[in-house]
């Protein structure tokens, strides 16, 4: 089974192309495929191009516990920079079809620049999902291991949870991440999360935990979220620079909370994955 893998800020994903001949692996086999150690490692699958008469490509974006995402950015950017690098698009704009909405794409200085139009943020429990009675979902209290943090809670396509946290770390991320991800009696879909530190009114620090992921280096939509919440907050412009820690995404935001996306994706290769990966039985 033939994969092209790309990275964007150290957020990898696998390209499985269905021209390549392989149909969609179940649930179980992406775990195998995605994980770091039995299979070829990877933070998700990117099902595509898939025929689609609402775009000019259709993607499905698989995370590495075999869930399936509405929306992923730095997917998108990988998937546009393997569209470009295939020759199925050029520095024309074109739209892409995802279970989170269609986005439009353009990629600029030859393919190391590409820039999503995401879709809006919204920060509406029935949206989200986040349960309770309907509202926006800003600045509320959660306990966590006996501490109170306040979230804000925010849609773009994918549920996120955004803590503003004046200094964080990849270790609180990893504490606080799994508990919230998880919390389904709050969150219905799960939920990916942020920690948010301000730095000025226009630059904010995220570390980031992923709905079926777990931590990741660089998260387009958890981008566009935080950067959203930091805006709702009265904290930052419309224009701000994400440091993630694997590098920084451009967010603009405009009416309505219309997030346009901007940063980079890069190729690492092609791989044939040997059928023998997949009918592992991988270890919890
Ligand atoms: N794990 C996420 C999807 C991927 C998000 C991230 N990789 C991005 O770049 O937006 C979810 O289940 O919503």
């Amino acid at each position: 089974m033939k994969f092209h893998k790309y990275h964007a800020l150290g957020n990898d994903y696998l390209v499985l192309d269905p021209a390549d001949g392989a149909p969609l692996p179940p649930p179980q086999q992406i775990v195998a495929i995605c994980h770091r150690n039995f299979g070829l490692g990877s933070d998700g699958i990117l099902y595509g191009p898939l025929p689609t008469d609402r775009a000019d490509f259709g993607l499905q974006i698989w995370n590495p516990d075999g869930s399936e995402a509405e929306k992923s950015g730095n997917g998108l950017r990988i998937f546009s920079k393997y569209l470009f690098d295939q020759g199925k698009v050029g520095e024309q704009p074109f739209t892409i079809d995802t279970l989170g909405g269609v986005v439009t794409v353009e990629i600029h200085q030859g393919g190391n620049s590409i820039e999503v139009e995401m879709g809006k943020v919204s920060f509406h429990s029935e949206k989200i999902p986040v349960t309770g009675p309907p509202r926006e979902v800003l600045n509320e209290e959660v306990e966590i291991n006996g501490q109170v943090y306040r979230y804000y809670a925010a849609t773009i396509g994918n549920p996120h949870v955004v803590l503003p946290i004046d200094s964080h770390s990849p270790k609180l991320a990893c504490e606080l991440g799994p508990v919230l991800e998880k919390m389904t009696a709050r969150f219905p879909n799960r939920t990916n999360v942020q920690l948010l530190q301000i730095v000025d009114r226009n630059n904010i620090k995220i570390e980031i935990w992923e709905r079926g992921a777990g931590y990741t280096l660089a998260s387009g939509s958890s981008s566009s979220a935080a950067a959203a919440v930091a805006h709702k907050m009265g904290a930052c412009d419309e224009s701000i620079l994400v440091h993630c820690p694997g590098g920084d995404i451009q967010i603009n935001i405009g009416e309505d909370y219309a997030v346009t996306m901007t940063g980079p994706a890069t190729r690492v290769g092609e791989f044939l994955m040997d059928d023998e990966v997949m009918n592992q039985v991988i270890p919890s």
